[in-house]
């Protein structure tokens, strides 16, 4: 049973992976970059879900560093579709750090992704209605 030290994640987990010493700085911080790179892959896998089909990202906006992310924490990756536009979605993300060998999870970063449905040439296509 985890322990959560901001409140409560929003959305559902959608990717969990462990923070590696190649992911880290020389000090033992865990590069926002990768963390970040998480975030879309996270926001790859839900928004394709939700547009039945392949996804770009448009636009990341508003990402904030709260608190560092270290070597052997679990990342657990959460998502929320805000907004269906025509042919985008905006999902909130958030990254929480489950610590190394602990049930705490705390909130290190979040940020608003946009993310475009695309057709087979690349070009912007509808995202369908939910079923
Ligand atoms: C550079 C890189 O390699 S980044 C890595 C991954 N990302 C990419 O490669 C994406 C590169 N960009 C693109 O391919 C294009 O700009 C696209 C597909 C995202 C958008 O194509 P456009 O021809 O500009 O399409 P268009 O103007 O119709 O916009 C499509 C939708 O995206 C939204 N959108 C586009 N850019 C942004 C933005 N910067 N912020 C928010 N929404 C955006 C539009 O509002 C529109 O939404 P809607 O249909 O729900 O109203």
């Amino acid at each position: 049973m985890v322990h959560y030290a901001d409140g409560k994640p929003l959305g559902d987990l959608t990717l969990r992976t462990l923070a590696m010493p190649s992911d880290a700085n020389a000090a033992g911080d865990i590069f926002g970059g990768w963390v970040m790179a998480q975030m879309d892959l996270a926001c790859g896998i839900r928004a394709a879900e939700r547009a039945k089909g392949r996804v770009v990202t448009a636009a990341v906006k508003e990402m904030s560093f709260a608190k560092p992310m270290k070597i052997g924490d679990t990342l657990c990756i959460y998502t929320h579709v805000e907004r269906v536009g025509r042919t985008s979605m905006t999902l909130k993300v958030e990254a929480w750090a489950q610590r190394y060998l602990s049930d705490l999870m705390e909130k290190v970063t979040h940020a608003d992704f946009v993310m475009v449905a695309l057709d087979g040439e690349g070009k912007p296509k509808p995202v369908p209605a939910e079923s």
